[in-house]
Parts: structure tokens; C-alpha cells; sequence
């Protein structure tokens, strides 16, 4: 059974579960064999759509081991056990009871039902995976409590469908409502349930997703009222599929994994209600203990995660501090999603990090040297971006980032200043920042993709105004010279001045001083060069001994 729930950590959140049985008689998997009793079927949480049978089969391929050969629905469970008897040991067979599938006796060979899919057109391939495209609809709430200067209803769903489009979902209609409180039932009133069920009918959706994080109880109301073919998700989780499609490292797969689990487990009620109805209530109460099984495993899964994690990120810690050791100063791009860091990042070093004009394009922390032409060089970090409404559980499981973030010399704020909601995104990046305890860490502000704005005088006018302001073009390199610049002057800010003597047989060090430290002069004496520079603070208590000296020659 721990098996067959590491599938978790391959479906998305927003994946409504049902339940699926799998036997394991496959004589060609011993392991599985000496775990889980032959002849036995396992319940799995799976994606209950016919469409996405094929995925939920590779899925369960990939996290078990099992040969899936084919897939389909039963129609009764004592028809499905009484079947498996009969066939032979060497079978393994995954069957999949949906309340989605309307043919009763379907049993299809995997490839058949995909290719018997009418919408076949609708699957496309995505970050190197096959994502479905279903058609949704978005739903937000204007509260009357919102925070003034804070996104407008339209401009956040404006960016939900932005998210979906990443996500690769086709986006069919929206509709918001203005209310003091959100329901606690349905989040929004039951007259806007109502109108929302006939809209998405007509549309013929297959997901709807909220633009604010829902409850399970809201969740389960109102997939309940729109019918029970539609799948009801929120934000948070949509976020969490878009990383779960991105995540290229194992670092970023574990933790994308263990924030969809932490979503999920709150979430784990009434799922298995069907099973009791199918029962004719003989087995009332199954539901229930079928959850509390499954929020056991499922902190399992989230304590055996957190302990690989914990590892991968001591290894990674290591790393980072040999890095450290050498005496560089480390800079951290920062910045609303999109707005343009990674792009910055490959300019000024020659990296080939994913650039694209698409939301959360980055998840892992790619650090490259960017080396001056004056011979002073620092460590340019790219990381994930931010957006509003980010839940604070999604930044937490996003550490690698933020240890990066708060080991930095500097931080450059990366704005989209041709995006009409610039300042909005700002506040936002400000907000997460303002959460991270990393307030005495330098911070330069810069303006990008001036190419794209219509007044780009206007635009420069403020940026004088605001003082340390700096105006740049990543894609064209316009003003990367005087970023660079400005780099250096903060860089020197947290720069100690030394004097030292350096021994003629440590050119080394003299090297380095001028590669990562401002050199005001130097004068070459009896026993040395003599220096006098601003050099990073690892590099001065490196140079301790060597500055004693020039006191006592003094
Ligand atoms: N016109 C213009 N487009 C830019 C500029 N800089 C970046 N872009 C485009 O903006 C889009 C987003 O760029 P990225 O570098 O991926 O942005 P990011 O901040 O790394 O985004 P995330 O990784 O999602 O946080 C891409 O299509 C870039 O080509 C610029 O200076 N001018
Ligand atoms: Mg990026």
C-alpha cells in the first residue's frame, strides 16, 4: 500500500481521487510480490477522468514498478475480484472503477483508449509532459475587506487565467462576485453557484477553479453542487501543478511533492463516499476509516519525504559553503514571476536557464559568475519568482531558493516596468521579502524591459526621481552597464577596507583581491605589494594576518 501512494507525489493536487484496484500477481516484481499479499487489490487515489487514464497508468508505472497492460472500469467490485481469481499469476492488471466512466463494460487496451478519444486533439505536450487540455472556467470574490492598492477581482483573474494557460488548461469563461465574506459552505452565494452550474453546462467545462484558496469542505460543497462531473480547484493548487510539471530536479520534485501532500491532507475528507454508496449503505462508516487510512500513509509519505529532503538539501549545503569559502560576493535576482531575472541572468553570464514568457518558468537556483571588465566578478543567482497570493506554505517548501536569497551580498529586484500592474507586483515581492527576515541585506532596484514601454523618458524621469533607480532593457542590454555599476557601488557598501601586505610569493591573493574587491591602490615595497582596497567580508578575515603586518611595518 506505501507503494501504491507514492503516486501522490505524481498527481497534481487538483486531482479529484477516486478509487482504483490494482492487483500485484506480477511474478517479475518479487518486491512487490513479498510486500502486498498476491491476489489482492489496493486502493489508489487516481485521476477519475476516462481522458486521463493514460497518465494516471504511467503515473502508477512509474511509482510502483508495475507493468500496467490494461486499464479500464469493472462493473461491479465483486465482479472484479471473482475475474481476477480466475486469471493466471503472471498477469498484472490495474483496474480503474470511475464515476466518469458512462459505458459500463469498458475494458480497453491503454493505447485503444486514447486513441478512442473524440478530443485526442486536446492533449499536448508540455515541459516534456502530455497534459490534457480541459476546458475551465474561473471564479473569484471581491471582498469588501480587501486591502486597498491591492490587485483589482479583474486583474487577478486576469493573471488566474495566465496561470491556467501555463498550466496548459483552456480558459472558457470567468465570473466574480462582490461579497463582505466569502460563504463558508460554498465560498460564494448559492444564487452564484446556481448561475455558475448553468454556465459551465452550457460550456461544457470540465474544471473550475477559484481564485482563492478553499477549504475542503468548501471543495467537497461545491463539486457536489455543480453535479459531480466537475472538478473544483483553487489557486494554491493550480500552482502546485504548474510546479509539478516544471520541477526538473529532484530537489524541486521533492518539494513540489511534499507541498502537494501538506495541501492534500487537510483536504483527504469524504472522498470515499462513493464506496459507501456503492455499498447500499451496508458498509457505513468505510468512507471514514478509508480516510483515516489514507491520511496515515500520507503523513508517512510526508515524514519519508521531509527526510530526503533534509539530505539533498545537507548535500546542496555543503556546496554552497565550499562556494562560499571562496570569496565572491553572491548577488540574488529577485522578482515577480515574468519579470524577466532568468533573461538578465543569461545576458550578463552566458547561462541558457529557461527564459520564456510564461509564469514560474523557474524553480531551481542557478548560480553563474558574472566577471566585470574591470576584473571584479560576483556570483549572480537566478531564482523562483513571486506572485500575489502566495500561500506562505508554498514559499516554505521553496527553501532552496530563500537560502540562497538570505546568504546573498545584495539583492536586485527585478521589475517588469512595462507591465500595467508594475507597482502591484512590487508590493507583492516586497510582502514575501518583508516575510523572510532578510531586511539587512542590500537591495537594488531595477526597472526592466524599458524596451517595451511608450514612454521610456517618463519612465527614466521617475526612476531619478526615486534615487538608485535602474532603468534596463535585458533583452536588448540597454543601461546593463550602468546596472553593472551599480552592482559595484553596493557591493562596496558591504565592502571592508583593508590595507595589507602582500608577499611577492602570494600573487594568488593579490589576484584575488582585485578580482572581487574595489583596489583604491596599491605601491610595491621591500617585502610586497601594499594594498589598499574594499574586499568582501571572507576575503578581509582571510587577509587578517597580512593586515596585522602592515601595522607593525608602519
Ligand atoms: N521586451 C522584453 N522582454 C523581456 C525582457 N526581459 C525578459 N523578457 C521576456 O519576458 C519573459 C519572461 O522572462 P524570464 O526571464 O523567463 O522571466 P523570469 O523573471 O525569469 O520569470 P520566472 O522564472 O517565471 O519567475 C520572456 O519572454 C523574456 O523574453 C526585456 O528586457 N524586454
Ligand atoms: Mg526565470
Amino acid at each position: 500500500m506505501n507503494n501504491c501512494c507514492s503516486c501522490f507525489s505524481y498527481l497534481p493536487s487538483t486531482t479529484k481521487t477516486t478509487t482504483a484496484l490494482v492487483s500485484t500477481r506480477n511474478p517479475n516484481r518479487r518486491q512487490w510480490k513479498s510486500e502486498i499479499k498476491p491476489q489482492t487489490y489496493h486502493h489508489l487515489h487516481l485521476f477519475p477522468h476516462p481522458r486521463w487514464i493514460h497518465l494516471v497508468a504511467r503515473a502508477l508505472q512509474d511509482a510502483t514498478g508495475l507493468e500496467v497492460e490494461q486499464i479500464g472500469s469493472m462493473e461491479k467490485k465483486e465482479d472484479l475480484v471473482h475475474r481476477s481469481e480466475e486469471e493466471t499469476e503472471t498477469e498484472s492488471e490495474i483496474e480503474i472503477e470511475s464515476r466518469w466512466v458512462k459505458k459500463k463494460k469498458v475494458k480497453k487496451v491503454l493505447t485503444e483508449a486514447v486513441d478512442e478519444d473524440e478530443e485526442y486533439g486536446r492533449f499536448k505536450l508540455k515541459n516534456g509532459k502530455e497534459i490534457f487540455q480541459e476546458k475551465t472556467y474561473l471564479v473569484g470574490v471581491e471582498c469588501k475587506s480587501n486591502v486597498p492598492n491591492s490587485f483589482s477581482i479583474d486583474e487577478s483573474l486576469k493573471e488566474l487565467a495566465q496561470l491556467a494557460d501555463t498550466a496548459g488548461l483552456i480558459v472558457v469563461g470567468s465570473t466574480y462576485q462582490r461579497l463582505s465574506t466569502p460563504n463558508p459552505r460554498t465560498y460564494i452565494g448559492s444564487g452564484k453557484v446556481a448561475e455558475i452550474k448553468t454556465s459551465i453546462n452550457g460550456l461544457d467545462v470540465e474544471t473550475v477553479i477559484f481564485d482563492d484558496e478553499l477549504s475542503a469542505g468548501q471543495l467537497r460543497n461545491l463539486e457536489k453542487a455543480f453535479g459531480g462531473s466537475v472538478r473544483v480547484c483553487d489557486r494554491t493548487s493550480l500552482i502546485l501543478d504548474i510546479f509539478n510539471q516544471r520541477a526538473a530536479t529532484h530537489e524541486a520534485s521533492l518539494q513540489v511533492s511534499l507541498a502537494q501532500m501538506e495541501y492534500q491532507l487537510p483536504r483527504l475528507t469524504k472522498m470515499w463516499t462513493h464506496l459507501e454508496r456503492q455499498a447500499g449503505g451496508q458498509v457505513k462508516g468505510m468512507g471514514e476509516k478509508q480516510i483515516e487510512v489514507d491520511k496515515r500513509i500520507l503523513r508517512t509519505q510526508i515524514g519519508i519525504l521531509k527526510k530526503e529532503l533534509e539530505s539533498v538539501r545537507l548535500h546542496r549545503k555543503q556546496y554552497r559553503n565550499r562556494r562560499l569559502s571562496v570569496p565572491v560576493p553572491v548577488v540574488s535576482l529577485v522578482g515577480y514571476t515574468n519579470a524577466g531575472k532568468s533573461t538578465l541572468l543569461n545576458s550578463l553570464t552566458g547561462a541558457t536557464v529557461l527564459a520564456e514568457d510564461q509564469l514560474f518558468a523557474t524553480l531551481d537556483p542557478t548560480t553563474r559568475r558574472v566577471q566585470v571588465d574591470n576584473g571584479r566578478g560576483f556570483l549572480l543567482t537566478d531564482t523562483v519568482g513571486f506572485i500575489q497570493k502566495l500561500p506562505t506554505t508554498l514559499v516554505a517548501a521553496f527553501r532552496a531558493t530563500l537560502e540562497e536569497i538570505s546568504e546573498s551580498s545584495l539583492l536586485v529586484h527585478v521589475v517588469d516596468i512595462s507591465h500595467p500592474l508594475a507597482q502591484l507586483q512590487m508590493d507583492a515581492v516586497d510582502k514575501v521579502l518583508s516575510e523572510l527576515d532578510i531586511a539587512s541585506i542590500p537591495k537594488l532596484i531595477v526597472w526592466n524591459k524599458v524596451d517595451k514601454v511608450p514612454n521610456l523618458s517618463k519612465i527614466k524621469d521617475e526612476a531619478e526621481e526615486q534615487q538608485g533607480v535602474i532603468c534596463i532593457s535585458a533583452r536588448t542590454g540597454d543601461g546593463v552597464k550602468d546596472f553593472l555599476n551599480a552592482i559595484q557601488e553596493k557591493l562596496k557598501d558591504s565592502l571592508i577596507h583593508i590595507e595589507a601586505l602582500i608577499p611577492y610569493d602570494k600573487g594568488e591573493l593579490l589576484s584575488t583581491i582585485h578580482e572581487v574587491g574595489v583596489v583604491e591602490g596599491t605601491e610595491y615595497v621591500e617585502n610586497g605589494t601594499l594594498v589598499k582596497a574594499h574586499v568582501p567580508l571572507p576575503l578581509a578575515r582571510l587577509l587578517v594576518p597580512l593586515r596585522q603586518k602592515v601595522t607593525q611595518d608602519r
